[in-house]
């Protein structure tokens, strides 16, 4: 491990590092801020929540220039909570040198964006389309850039994002330099990336797997209609203190998160559809431990940084390999620990050998728990809470109600009342969740019937689509950003991609 004092970094951002609680740089950084500081081009690839935002964030501190009020640097993000979260922890690397850092993203008042620009941001972190937005009605000028971040570049590049960043790119001088981070970086995407980067130094961190070590991995083979049931008892069972479940469709996390609250979880789901207001809200609230299930569409996957998630369900099996590395990569974050559980139905056990086969990871099989276990582990929670009450002693109120209670009862039948009343017993309340089809039927095993061939770079090029056989990715309906987008962006030329994408989210 390398202490940031060895990298070359001016005091003021070793003081704001060392303010942010971070001692020694993670591999990434180690691998990448003194090149990035030189003005190389980097393609940088290290597992989730490894440090990738802070390794392009150090060069891009340490390179601004505070007297010019041109922006100097723009980052590009897939989904607006991430360009919010980026720019945070821009401003927070930043914090001594006192840069000026925005971001931009749909789903936020242009008019307030607009004004914001004319401060003269130094830093702009944004979604590709208000980005575009913005270049299109000159409220952002970017020929000052010195240095252009795609996060999460495999992403963008693969969602028919690829004209978009061609156009920004089209506004951005040449002799700038680029850098691109993602935990994920499938061959073909790098290939075009590298079409519009200067050499660039590829910094790929060896690991035996992709996924982080300290997350353990199992999968539960279920029926479709039993899933629900399933999640229900593990949730008893384990206890999550934060849990993330993904579903793989809007309808689908809609469905999830009011059936948990019938049954007394705190859950709250998050996708495309809903306005950024509540989108934040939700978010808010989960990382406030007011609400402690957060169901969600792909769109909490891409690179946020929730601290405290112990554990992530993937209650549909993501389709793509590359989907549940950063699925489960929102659990076992900077060096803690993670458990991560995929429900595969009979029919989608190919889907999981490739998984498998990419990730260089075997899961282990899990036994679902029974109705009996769910209800031990309730029943252990509500021991805990009661010895808890008991040894804060602020119990002199209930006192005299204890002894009146005491005179007439059997005092084991008294502390088992107790209990009972704190445990959440198996609940009945109906719930719906409608069928999801499985996906289509695949073998696993060596080549994965074609599985990444179909994510082929030319697909990708040829006007984007996640390059999946047959346009088989269900969308439910409904473009990716759920209307969201500003104006016209969302029909045109790219409404075949789009559609295909429903859980995504951009702008
Ligand atoms: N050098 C460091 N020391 C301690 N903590 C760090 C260090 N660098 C980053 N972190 C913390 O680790 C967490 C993960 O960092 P970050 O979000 O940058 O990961 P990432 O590699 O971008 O992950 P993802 O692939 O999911 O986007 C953050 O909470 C960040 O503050
Ligand atoms: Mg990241």
């Amino acid at each position: 491990m390398t202490n940031f004092s060895e990298l070359n970094i001016s005091e003021s951002t070793q003081r704001a590092l060392a303010k942010m609680g971070f001692e020694e740089a993670t591999p990434i950084q180690e691998g990448t801020i003194t090149m990035g500081m030189a003005g190389r081009d980097i393609i940088g690839q290290a597992q989730t929540g490894t440090g990738k935002t802070a390794a392009f964030g150090v060069p891009i501190i340490e390179k601004i220039d505070t007297r010019n009020p041109a922006v100097q640097a723009l980052v590009i993000a897939p989904t607006r909570e991430l360009a919010i979260q980026v720019s945070e922890e821009l401003s927070r690397i930043g914090a001594d040198k006192r840069s000026r850092i925005l971001s931009v993203y749909g789903g936020q008042e242009i008019g307030r964006q607009i004004r914001a620009l004319r401060n003269n941001p130094q830093i702009v972190v944004g979604t590709p389309g208000r980005i575009l937005d913005h270049i299109k009605r000159k409220t952002l000028k970017l020929d000052g850039v010195q240095t252009l971040v795609l996060d999460e570049a495999d992403e963008m590049l693969n969602m028919g994002f690829i004209e978009d960043i061609n156009t920004i790119l089209a506004s951005v001088p040449d002799e700038r330099q680029t850098l691109l981070f993602s935990a994920t970086m499938p061959g073909p995407i790098r290939k075009i990336a590298e079409t519009f980067m200067k050499n660039p130094e590829v910094v790929k961190i060896k690991s035996k797997e992709m996924t982080v070590e300290n997350i353990d991995q199992f999968y539960v083979k279920a029926q479709e209609r039993e899933k629900f049931d399933i999640l229900s008892r593990l949730l008893n069972v384990q206890q999550p203190e934060l849990a993330i479940i993904f579903g793989r469709t809007k309808r689908r996390v809609d469905e999830l998160s009011q059936a948990l609250s019938i049954r007394g979880y705190l859950a709250e789901g998050i996708h495309g559809d809903l306005t950024q207001a509540k989108r934040m809200s939700v978010l808010k609230q989960f990382k406030s431990n007011k609400i402690d299930v957060l169901v969600a569409t792909d769109v909490a996957a891409r690179g946020l940084d929730i601290s405290g998630v112990t554990h992530v369900y993937n209650f549909d099996i993501p389709q793509d390999p590359e989907s549940y590395v950063h699925r489960i990569g929102r659990t076992g974050r900077a060096g803690k620990s993670g458990v991560a559980i995929t429900f595969v139905t009979p029919r989608e056990m190919g889907y999981l050998r490739i998984v498998e086969e990419t990730t260089k990871k075997q899961m282990t099989a899990m036994r679902p728990p029974s109705s009996d276990e769910a209800l031990v582990g309730q029943q252990r929670l509500a021991v805990e809470q009661l010895v808890e009450i008991v040894e804060k002693k602020e119990l002199t109120d209930y006192a005299q109600l204890a002894n009146e209670l005491l005179e007439k009862h059997d005092a084991t039948d008294l502390v088992a009342a107790a209990i009972r009343s704190l445990t959440r017993e198996p609940n009945d309340m109906p719930v719906t969740i409608s069928e999801e089809r499985p996906l289509p039927a695949r073998r696993g095993g060596q080549g994965g019937g074609g599985y990444k061939g179909n994510r082929s770079g030319g697909r990708s090029t040829s006007g984007g689509g996640r390059g999946y056989g047959g346009g088989s990715r269900r969308s439910g309906g409904g473009s990716r950003d759920g209307g969201s987008r500003s104006g016209s962006r969302d029909g045109g030329s790219r409404g075949n991609s789009r559609s295909r994408n429903t859980n995504r989210t951009d702008s």
